[in-house]
């Protein structure tokens, strides 16, 4: 007997849209009373239809890259899949609250790695205790104390890639439902890389889906076996990494 998937995330005809308040836009008094009265839209103000009209369904235990060209829509998918950003057509439906882990999630610069590491873990909903119990693994798997004690240190001085190999270390601590993961692998160097590709395996193993945002397709060949090609805001082949990679590549080129 085929043995049933259960899908975690069911994007639905996904339309995204964003309204950019142009030069001008606040204009006099008068022009925002004629705009309420007459209801129509400020000519200063322009539409960007990031997404138009995505399909797709992610089961259980998947991990899918996302690729595409600069500006095609990859991050605007995400964000909207994570409901941080609201459909402005179709519909997203997702099993639990799914975590997006983006190189610009917020943890705060003045306060110590250590003490980031216990407030994301509050965050994501883990208990004080768990929260505490988990800080060691955590800085452990971002490696930020290697070269000394970064650990209590601010996190406005760690490199760039540091903070980005903590905030993954604190995302991946708990197993997700669905984790939505925007560049972050990219950022540390290939010993970090090959540990973080090493997690998001474990995390499909613990039946969570992964999704993720990549320029690096060998990040994404090695860590997913299905892949999403997005080019101007549409699905353009969702299939095998290997099929949709080489039809990718081909056209970037
Ligand atoms: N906050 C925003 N306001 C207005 N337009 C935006 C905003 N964010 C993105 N866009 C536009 O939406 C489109 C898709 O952008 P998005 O960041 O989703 O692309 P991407 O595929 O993730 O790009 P990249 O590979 O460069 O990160 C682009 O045309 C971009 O200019």
């Amino acid at each position: 007997m085929a043995e049933t998937k259960v899908p975690t995330v069911v994007v639905d005809d996904l339309h995204v849209v964003y309204r950019v308040h142009g030069p001008g836009a606040a204009a006099s008094p008068a022009a925002g009373l004629r705009r309420l009265v007459t209801g129509k839209p400020s000519a200063a103000i322009r539409e960007v239809h990031a997404v138009r009209g995505v399909t797709l369904v992610a089961y259980e235990g998947e991990a899918i890259g996302i690729v595409g060209t600069n500006g095609s829509g990859k991050s605007t998918l995400l964000q909207a899949i994570a409901g941080l950003l609201p459909a402005a057509r179709g519909q997203v439906y997702t099993r639990g609250q799914p975590s997006l882990l983006g190189i610009n999630a917020a943890l705060m610069p003045d306060v110590s790695g250590d003490r980031n590491a216990v407030l994301g873990c509050l965050a994501m909903g883990m208990s004080r205790a768990d929260a505490r119990r988990a800080v060691p693994d955590i800085l452990a798997f971002s490696g930020i104390n290697e070269r000394g004690d970064f650990g209590t240190l601010p996190m406005r001085t760690y490199s760039a890639g540091m903070a980005a190999r903590l905030r993954f270390a604190i995302a991946s601590a708990k197993p997700h439902e669905v984790l939505l993961i925007d560049e972050a692998l990219a950022t540390g160097d290939a010993r970090f890389r090959a540990r973080s590709e090493e997690r998001v395996r474990e995390l499909r193993a613990t039946a969570g889906t992964v999704i993720l945002v990549s320029h690096q397709l060998r990040s994404i060949r090695d860590t997913c076996e299905r892949t999403i090609w997005i080019e101007s805001g549409r699905l353009r082949l969702d299939g095998p990494t290997d099929e949709v990679l080489a039809a990718y590549e081909s056209f970037s080129r």
